[in-house]
């Protein structure tokens, strides 16, 4: 559970695989604010499960691309992922709590260069991400996804749009 008085941050939809309410196969990433940072407190189950009783290396990779979708509402731009990097410092235990921070580095026209870091309840970084968002706009999401749901996304999100201003 995160400390009260920061800022919850929506979730990217409902079935987001990283945020999602309404995915039970999902993380269900609970993400809040606090000034330039956002942050997500994570203890990987069974379900994310790698080698016997540590957590799989793409479930860790996936909380920190989607905690990485949320630094953009800090940006205040709509951009997506072109590399990611994970180092992964040690075993990541299931069912220990870990507090994920991620946060802008620097940008650089539309590369957004992001990093963050993973550390257990103990004090332990176990894994830090660095990652390379573009900047886009709306459409680039208008090919795959229903006008509806397209629009549902980001009428409820303080994002802006390249040409929306
Ligand atoms: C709403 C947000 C939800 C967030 C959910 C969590 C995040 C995600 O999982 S997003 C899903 C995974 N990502 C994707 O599906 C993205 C797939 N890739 C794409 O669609 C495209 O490659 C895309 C949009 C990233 C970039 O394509 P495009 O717009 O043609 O840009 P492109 O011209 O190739 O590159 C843009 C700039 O970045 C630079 N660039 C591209 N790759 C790199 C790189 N690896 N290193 C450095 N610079 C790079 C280019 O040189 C270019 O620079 P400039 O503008 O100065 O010329």
């Amino acid at each position: 559970m995160a400390d009260s008085g920061f800022a919850s941050l929506p979730p990217h939809h409902p079935q987001c695989l990283g945020c999602g309410p309404d995915n039970p196969a999902g993380l269900q990433l609970s993400v809040y604010r606090d000034g330039d940072e956002v942050f997500t407190d994570l203890a990987f189950d069974a379900r994310h499960r790698g080698a016997p009783g540590l957590a799989h290396g793409g479930a860790i990779s996936a909380a920190c691309d989607d905690l990485f979708g949320f630094v953009l509402y800090v940006v205040e731009e709509i951009a997506v992922t072109r590399t990611l990097t994970v180092e992964y410092r040690a075993p990541v235990p299931l069912g220990q709590r870990h507090r994920i921070t991620a946060r802008l580095h620097h940008r650089d026209g539309r590369r957004l260069h992001l990093e963050a870091a993973g550390v257990g309840d103990d004090g332990v970084t176990r894994f830090t991400a660095q990652a390379l968002f573009i900047v886009v706009d709306i459409d680039h999401f208008s090919d795959h996804g229903t006008e509806h749901d397209v629009h549902a996304m980001f009428t409820q999100h303080p994002l802006r749009t390249r040409e929306g201003g």
